[in-house]
């Protein structure tokens, strides 16, 4: 198979689909690698370095999409991207379509297959490829709301860690999974008050377990919520239902409880947040102000760390990239956890999520794939 890579070219995203290494592992198992040039810059990794490992280098976006079978990368396909896909091309990316209607028309309009990685499943009930991405934003989200509690930007001067004779600031999670444990490692490594909220007891125990009396657990109703939150310097929202939009669990009405110069970090601003009053920002212009509340809502945080995060991901993504460039669809419709990962294929939505969300009639994965 044809394996494309374009340069990501979403708002300050430096992050790569695929490696050196990876193309490495595409050419070992036979296959042609088309990389786009430069697209390697943001992890130090020239077109000389994609060369030796087997790449053919190409001038533009356009030419990686016109001559790969499938393409690879990071984010979700901008306009001119989604543009370019076509009927017989497997699309393996991040997608995050539920608060997204443009881009879910473009990828149905398209007519091509498109993998999402968030949806993608394993045996343990987690979501692979979802997970390295969570554990880098989960600990940028401390990184990023102790720089927004500076005075200087906006914040209510309170340092995290506190010093001798006077108590740290308090930090509230709520979302008790992968992004919220990585948070409250952070946020107690640099010695806050950390309370992470959760719907589910079993990943309650967890945590409880993880931290041994380090970070209280509370379960979630409106009541425990109000409480964490009216009371906290900095609020993580990191809360998923795989594939659906975010629950709204904090309302603009709750605002006015919190504390001038809090900061929130909505990190699950790419499934449309948490806060009734997010919006999605980019990395140049980061946080915005709503009620004396600094919200922090960059949807694509760990872009910020590209070297860290592309590698993180590509160990996680190299596996099911490998199946699907091994047997196209095939691979889809044999493998269980891929098939959840399967978003659009041939104009039809096949996340019953997605589906939902946006109004689309379900396509079962496992009946729309009429493979031999
Ligand atoms: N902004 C960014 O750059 C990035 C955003 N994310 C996003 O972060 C979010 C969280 O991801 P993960 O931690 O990997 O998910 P996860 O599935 O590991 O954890 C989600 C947790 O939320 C809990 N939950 C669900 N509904 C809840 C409710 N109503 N109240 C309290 N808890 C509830 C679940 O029980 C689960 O423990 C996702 O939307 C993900 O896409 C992930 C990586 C990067
Ligand atoms: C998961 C995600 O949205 C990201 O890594 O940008
Ligand atoms: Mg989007």
């Amino acid at each position: 198979m044809r394996v494309g890579c374009p340069k990501e070219i979403k708002n300050n995203e430096f992050r790569v689909g695929l490696t050196p290494g990876s193309v490495r592992e595409y050419v070992a198992h036979g296959h042609e690698v088309i990389v786009e040039t430069n697209a390697g810059l943001g992890i130090d990794a020239d077109d000389g370095v994609y060369q030796a490992a087997g790449a053919k280098i190409v001038a533009s976006a356009r030419d990686v999409f016109d001559q790969s079978d499938m393409i690879v990368k990071v984010k979700e396909p901008q306009p001119s991207e989604w543009a370019m896909l076509r009927e017989d091309q497997i699309l393996y990316t991040y997608l995050h379509l539920a608060p997204d209607p443009e881009q879910t028309k473009g990828l149905v309009e398209s007519g091509c297959t498109a993998v999402a990685y968030e949806t993608v499943t394993d045996d343990h009930g987690g979501l692979p490829l979802l997970a390295p991405m969570s554990e880098v934003a989960g600990r940028l989200s401390i990184q990023a709301g102790a720089t927004a509690l500076e005075k200087v930007n906006g914040g209510r001067g309170v340092m995290l860690g506190g010093v001798p004779g006077v108590l740290p600031g308090k930090v509230t999670i709520i979302g008790g999974g992968v992004v919220g444990l990585n948070a409250a490692k952070m946020a107690a490594g640099l010695g806050a008050e950390v309370t992470m909220l959760d719907r589910s007891i079993p990943r309650l125990r967890q945590l409880d377990d993880i931290f041994n009396g380090r970070v209280r657990t509370r379960y979630s109703t409106i009541e425990a919520l109000e409480h964490e939150v009216f009371s906290a310097d900095l609020t993580i929202g990191a809360v998923l239902v795989a594939g659906a939009a975010a629950p709204k669990l904090v309302t603009r009405e709750m605002l006015s409880g919190m504390k001038k110069g809090s900061v929130i970090v909505d990190v699950a601003i790419d499934q449309g947040g948490c806060f009734e009053t997010s919006h999605a920002t980019t990395h140049s212009e980061p946080t915005f102000e709503v009620d004396g509340v600094i919200h922090y809502c960059v949807a694509n945080m760990p872009g910020a760390v590209p070297v860290t995060s592309t590698h993180a991901l590509n160990n996680a993504t190299l596996h099911y990239g490998l199946q699907l460039a091994d047997k196209g669809l095939k691979a889809i419709a044999e493998d269980r956890h891929l098939r959840a990962g399967l978003n659009v294929h041939r104009g039809r939505i096949t996340n019953k999520p997605v589906a939902e969300a946006l109004g689309y009639e379900l396509a079962e994965a496992d009946t729309v794939l009429k493979v031999a």
